[in-house]
């Protein structure tokens, strides 16, 4: 897909594949918005997954990526954003069912789950997979009528 800003953001957990992430991100030349966290201190989920979802909501950012341990915690955070669906992945089908029937604008990752090249994968299916319309956009439209 076209270079687009995306906003990436995780605990300390998921700080290296975070870190992992960005490079390749930035090497295909997309705008990155990080915000955090910075290092392997121990910090809290749900403070940089609402960041993230604060970041979608504004338009800063057309796409978000998360890192957690599991990617279940922070994504809960950012979900609680009506603009946002984060959707947690762990192979390329359903990194790639969350673009083509849930329009998914944020994936979530657990980096004490998948590795950096399933990720890698992962994030790529989620960038270059269209939303499929059709039967799939009455559905998604009544996630954020609720
Ligand atoms: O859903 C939560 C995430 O997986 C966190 O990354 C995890 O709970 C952090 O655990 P700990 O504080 O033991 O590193």
């Amino acid at each position: 897909m076209s270079a687009q800003t995306i906003a990436l953001a995780s605990d300390h957990a998921g700080f290296d594949l975070k870190e992992h992430l960005k490079r390749e991100l930035q090497a295909a030349g997309h705008v990155i918005l990080d915000l955090g966290t910075s290092s392997t201190d121990s910090v809290d989920y749900p403070d940089f997954g609402t960041a993230l979802a604060g970041a979608i909501r504004d338009g800063r950012a057309g796409r978000g990526v998360l890192v957690c341990g599991t990617g279940i915690g922070i994504s809960i955070a950012a979900n609680r954003e009506p603009a946002v669906r984060a959707a947690v992945v762990h192979d390329v089908t359903s990194a790639r069912l969350a673009r083509q029937h849930n329009d998914a604008n944020v994936i979530a990752l657990g980096a004490r789950l998948v590795g950096p090249e399933v990720a890698k994968d992962c994030l790529r299916a989620f960038l270059e997979t269209p939303f499929e319309g059709g039967r799939h956009a009455a559905r998604v439209a009544k996630l954020s009528s609720r």
